[in-house]
């Protein structure tokens, strides 16, 4: 679990930049909700991780795309959607993209999110390489969650792409209140099973789960706790993508005060030279990835 100092931007310009990607992420943030009704099927195409995309999750990658690239601080964009990174101008800064995290959650109309990570290297880049990272919510209300320059602060968007900031300084509550856990039971490890029980006796937390990563993981930055996506029987390294998940995620619950792992370490330790590549995921305050470090030792 081991933490280290949360990297951040070093220069003016990079902090412009900055700037300029948040207030895309913002701004794009009430289209891409607008355009979702008619894209809630899916394509003929599979995403590079094998899974079929819906219309939406390249209807909002390629909006991200064309704002994001056009930023003049901006050198490489990448996102889940697409197989390789593109070069966008002669900018320092790479930015990594989940356009619709949680785009199973279309059909039954539930919670999902975008996710961006900034990295000052070249894609795929190192988890101490970020210097801000977010995400957008789209529930009942439009949310978004900033991590950079060492603090974490929560803005509302509205309709009219105009946002407000309405909390600072955002860190994990210490008494973690919400639990939740992906993936089939039968296919969890013994060590993780035998984690979760142990995890579910405790009368002060209860279960919180939705299905879209980011949902559940605004849930514990909100109440506390602890969410895993772990590696599977099937899949032991895990679900979810080190660039466009992990890392940004870890980011943001680090910055926040509380820790990340892939079971042994920081997710922002991770190391995978792959875009693509995957990680089992947990995050929630220090004491429970402790445990569960231990648990899985
Ligand atoms: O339903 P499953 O297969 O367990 O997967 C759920 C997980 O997959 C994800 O939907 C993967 O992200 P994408 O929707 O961006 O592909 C996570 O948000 C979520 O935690
Ligand atoms: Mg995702
Ligand atoms: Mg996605």
């Amino acid at each position: 679990m081991a933490t280290k100092d949360i990297n951040t931007a070093d220069s003016a310009s990079d902090t412009r930049t900055i700037d300029e990607i948040v207030d895309v992420i913002a701004t794009t943030a009430p289209e891409i909700r607008t355009g979702l009704p008619g894209r809630r099927v899916a394509s003929e195409v599979q995403n590079p991780s094998g899974e079929t995309q819906m219309a939406a999750d390249v209807f909002a990658d390629d909006l991200l795309c064309e704002r994001i690239g056009a930023l003049d601080g901006v050198g490489e964009y990448a996102s889940e959607e697409r197989p390789e990174s593109i070069d966008v101008g002669t900018g320092s800064l790479s930015v990594a993209v989940d356009p619709l995290d949680g785009s199973s959650n279309l059909k039954p109309n539930n919670t999902m999110g975008t996710i961006f990570a900034v990295y000052d290297a070249p894609l795929p880049a190192n988890g101490r390489d970020i210097v801000a990272a977010g995400y957008v919510l789209f529930g009942p209300v439009m949310t978004m969650i900033i991590a950079r320059g060492g603090t974490v602060d929560e803005y509302v968007i509205y309709d009219d792409a105009t946002y407000e900031l309405i909390r600072e300084d955002i860190s994990v509550p210490d008494e973690g209140s919400v639990y939740g856990f992906g993936g089939r039971v039968p296919n969890w490890t013994e060590e993780f099973e035998a984690f979760a029980r142990e995890i579910e006796q405790d009368a002060s937390r209860k279960l919180r789960y939705g299905g879209s990563m980011i949902g559940d993981v605004n849930q514990i930055l909100t109440y506390g706790g602890i969410f895993s996506y772990p590696a599977l029987e099937s899949a032991p390294e895990g679900k979810l993508r080190v660039q466009f998940e992990g890392y940004p995620i870890g980011y943001v619950l680090e910055t926040a005060g509380g820790a990340s792992s892939d079971g042994e370490k920081s997710l922002l330790d991770v190391d995978k030279p792959d875009l693509h590549a995957r990680t089992p995921l947990h995050i929630g305050n220090t004491n429970l990835i402790a445990k569960l470090e231990s648990a899985l030792d």
